[in-house]
């Protein structure tokens, strides 16, 4: 059993609920405590009588507890790994990837605790000193999706408590596990009872309760655009600062003078790796037409090539679908891209294997249009669309036109096109001859348009968050 962590307590909750392995449904990970608003509400307000006594913490104390955090979860990545891969469906070698990524974030920001400034301007009025120095916020409610259980949790803790906040976090219901371990690794790292709270539960009660309560000064989102919305409207009725990171349709444009080879693998990695379910994955390639035909058929050999499986098999380049709900999704998409005229090059159907889990061959459609549905909807799977494009202006405009702007990438040999793309590309993230998944920890992580709203994320840039400013006149 796996309880609630509340005020410095392990809690039960009034339900539990199995986590599941995507790979093989026969298999139940853990038995987790699902938590009721009541019980957010009693975290809430332990984090709120911790939060005066913490905010005024040694910088000190709070990066030797964010150190030590980082270096358990350093240490134990393998497992932790092995944790995530088996309740997200991720391979195994994503799933230690992304561990040590949440390892390397926490001791990112324990020296960042150290590295807070301020500034000290003289004042137009003689005699007087201007003062501008960062506080904490308050309590924090982070919100997290199932996609990245351990990393995205990490970047916001991380951060949030390095700055002096105390948080009550919310992670996905469907992948309680590792957000669970991270907790068990916090709970043993020398902080006051209260600063850090894990309340696991659906959202529509546990999220509501940390959106709706006016103790919660800032709440941190990642997830879908209907339910960053919702989150939006609560923050703003009742004047609490947010920060959403929701979907993208990135765009990768290549170029006819792009290498070959580096595009293949570049476009490979970000629309089908990882499932294909990150707010990163290009979904939307762009392809030159002299380039075309050669490109479209190697990244269909290379996709179709692509051994799908069980996410613990070291053979498995792709793992299973997080869910059943999820697997719907992309299989409707995939029929609405075959109504629409797309041509399918491969891959598309659920495979049957030798357990029960939620299998499906990447799909690639070739021959779309921009306009079409399945392009301009995030789909959150292994499916990717190839666009042709006459040129690379038509390229660049094709690229923009999106809700989204979160990522966007272009494989190209000429550094002027490299360089108007950096300039021009309505995204919050531009990659050039790299996919557009799998980015840095220790730089700003963000979108533009539907993508993203509020402050940047990771990086010396979170403390824009997770911070507010003061200004102060003295008169000594
Ligand atoms: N940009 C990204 O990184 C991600 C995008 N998505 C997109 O979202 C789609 C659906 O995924 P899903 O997981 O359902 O995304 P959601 O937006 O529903 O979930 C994200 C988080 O918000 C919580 N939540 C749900 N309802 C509320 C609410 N009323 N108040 C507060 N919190 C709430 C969820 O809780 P719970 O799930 O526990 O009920 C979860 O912790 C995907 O298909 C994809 O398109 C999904 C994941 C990540
Ligand atoms: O691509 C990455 O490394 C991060 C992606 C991400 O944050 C997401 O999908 O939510």
């Amino acid at each position: 059993m796996h309880p609630l962590y509340i005020g410095g307590e392990w809690l039960d909750g009034p339900r539990l609920r199995d986590n599941l392995n995507p790979s093989d449904t026969r298999d139940v990970i853990g038995r987790y405590a699902q938590a009721d608003a009541a019980l957010a509400e009693r975290a809430i307000a332990a984090a709120a009588e911790a939060a005066p006594a913490w905010g005024l913490s040694s910088p000190q104390v709070r990066a030797d507890a964010l150190d030590r955090i980082g270096s358990e979860i350093l240490a134990r990545k393998e497992e932790l790994g092995t944790l995530l891969s088996r309740e997200e469906g991720k391979t195994r070698p994503e799933g230690i990837g992304e561990v040590a990524r949440a390892g390397a974030i926490f001791k990112f920001f324990a020296q960042e605790a150290l590295r807070l400034r301020g500034e000290k301007l003289a004042s137009v009025r003689p005699g007087v000193e201007v003062e501008i120095t960062r506080e904490p916020v308050g309590v924090v409610g982070l919100i997290t999706p199932w996609n990245f259980p351990a990393a995205i949790p990490a970047w916001k803790i991380a951060p949030a408590l390095a700055f002096g906040n105390t948080v009550v976090l919310k992670p996905a219901d469907l992948v309680p596990g590792s957000a669970w371990a991270l907790t068990e690794i916090i709970s043993r790292a020398g902080l006051p009872a209260g600063v850090f709270n894990l309340v696991m539960g659906p959202g529509s009660q546990v999220g509501q309760a940390l959106l709706d309560d006016r103790r919660v000064a800032a709440i941190s989102f990642t997830g879908s655009v209907g339910t960053g919305q919702r989150v939006a409207q609560a923050a703003v009725t009742r004047g609490a600062r947010f920060q959403l990171e929701m979907g993208g349709k990135n765009p990768c444009i290549v170029l006819d003078d792009a290498d070959l080879d580096v595009a293949v693998n570049s476009v490979l990695q970000s629309a089908f790796f990882s499932t294909g379910q990150r707010c990163t994955a290009s979904s939307r390639i762009i392809v030159q037409k002299g380039i075309y035909p050669r490109f479209v058929q190697a990244l269909g050999e290379a996709a179709r090539a692509l051994r799908v499986g069980d996410a613990l098999d070291p053979q498995t380049q792709i793992g299973p679908v997080v869910d059943e709900a999820q697997l719907a999704q992309d299989l409707r998409y995939i029929d609405i891209a075959k109504a629409e005229g797309a041509r399918l090059v491969c891959g598309g159907e659920r495979l049957q294997l030798d357990k029960p889990g939620f299998y499906l061959q990447p799909a690639l459609f070739a021959d779309c249009d921009n306009g079409m549905q399945h392009c301009r909807e995030e789909i959150f799977g292994p499916v990717a669309s190839v666009l042709p494009a006459d040129s690379y202006e038509h390229a660049l405009a094709l690229s923009n036109d999106t809700p989204f702007g979160l990522a966007a990438g272009i494989c190209t040999t000429s550094l002027k096109y490299a360089s108007h793309f950096k300039r021009h590309a309505q995204a919050g993230m531009v990659m050039v001859n790299v996919p557009t998944a799998g980015v840095d920890y220790h730089v700003p992580f963000g979108g533009r348009k539907g993508s993203s709203m509020g402050p940047r994320e990771q990086g010396s840039y979170a403390a824009e968050f997770y911070t507010t400013v003061k200004t102060a006149y003295v008169q000594p």
